[in-house]
């Protein structure tokens, strides 16, 4: 194992195991709420990356993917306790409430706890009939019921992490956001004015979502893919890999997905080698001079 592994060893399974990276389910896998019928083939994408040895799953209230994910549990035969799902509540998407959503999931996935749940995004309007403080405060109940094992926030800058913890203050040191979920790619180092610092700083675990932006969202012939197009030969791993490994050695956990085995294969095979230090310089700098965003695009002019 390398040492790039053990900056998220805080967070196990309950059985004790360490958690991969995370295969996702939202993105290209969202099921619209009209759709009523499961969605097979992320059923069966779960079970095949469960056994490509994923334990780590992400989902969310507004993915609509909570069937499937239960449904491939099931399917998998994989003790519940070896797994790590991580599920989210979206601010403002209706009258629910975070222990409406949490209760509904439960019964979705066939569980009795989730292992991490987010608040999926900071923007509560005005006429939100839930509000920042009291969806923080439902989910401090919920992890003191055991009906979630962690929680923490996502897409959130330091500006709102700070309310929270102002809020945790009164529960204790086990109460305060444990993660933040945010896009992050060399193309976008700080989805806010100095975000992973701060989260560092404060022992909340970064996660990644879209790690792979630089191939799968903006054209394969951008000048960071012919940069990495030596260090696949010389590493002897895809553009993806080193891009996932890159990740990890920014200290972030990458949540990735693919319809592809192949792919979800590889993206688990990122364990035995190591960038050196000019060469994660130069991601950095050529990420840096070509900035792109994917999601939350007010960001851009708000932080
Ligand atoms: N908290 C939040 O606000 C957000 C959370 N998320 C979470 O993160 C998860 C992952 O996000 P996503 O943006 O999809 O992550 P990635 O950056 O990993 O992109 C995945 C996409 O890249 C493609 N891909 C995979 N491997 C390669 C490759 N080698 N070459 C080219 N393309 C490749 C896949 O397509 P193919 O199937 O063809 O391989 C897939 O469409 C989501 O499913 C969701 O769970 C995502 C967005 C926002
Ligand atoms: O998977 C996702 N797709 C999205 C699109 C907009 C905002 C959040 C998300 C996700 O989390």
């Amino acid at each position: 194992m390398t040492t790039a592994k053990l900056f998220y060893d805080a967070f196990k399974t309950k059985s004790g195991k360490t958690i991969t990276i995370g295969t996702g389910t939202g993105t290209k896998w969202k099921r619209n709420p009209a759709d009523k019928q499961i969605n097979q083939e992320l059923v069966d994408q779960i079970v095949s990356t469960i056994n490509l040895g994923f334990n780590h799953i992400d989902t969310a209230q507004v993915y609509n993917t909570h069937e499937e994910v239960g449904a491939a549990l099931k399917k998998s035969g994989i003790a519940r306790e070896d797994l790590w799902i991580t599920d989210k509540y979206c601010p403002g998407r209706s009258d629910e409430t975070p222990t409406d959503i949490i209760d509904l999931a439960l019964e979705q996935f066939g569980t009795s706890y989730i292992d991490l749940f987010l608040i999926h995004h900071p923007f509560f309007d005005e006429d939100n009939s839930v509000t920042l403080e009291q969806a923080w405060t439902e989910l401090i109940q919920a992890k003191k019921d055991g009906k979630v094992r962690e929680i923490g926030v996502s897409n959130f800058a330091s500006v709102h992490l700070e309310k929270l913890f102002a809020i945790s203050e009164k529960y204790g040191k086990e109460y305060v956001p444990r993660v933040n979920q945010i896009e992050f790619h060399p193309f976008l180092q700080n989805q806010s004015k100095d975000i992973v610092k701060y989260c560092h700083d404060h022992n909340i675990l970064v996660e990644a979502y879209s790690p792979l932006a630089p191939l799968s969202r903006v054209g394969n012939n951008n000048p960071l893919i012919q940069y990495l197009k030596p260090l696949e030969e010389k590493y002897g791993k895809t553009a993806s890999q080193i891009l996932l490994r890159y990740t990890l050695q920014k200290q972030i956990l990458p949540i990735t997905t693919s319809s592809q085995q192949s792919r979800m294969k590889q993206s688990l095979n990122i364990y035995d080698f190591e960038l050196n230090d000019a060469e994660i310089n130069e991601i950095d700098t050529i990420g840096q001079a070509n900035p792109y965003r994917a999601f939350f695009k007010q960001y851009d002019h708000v932080l």
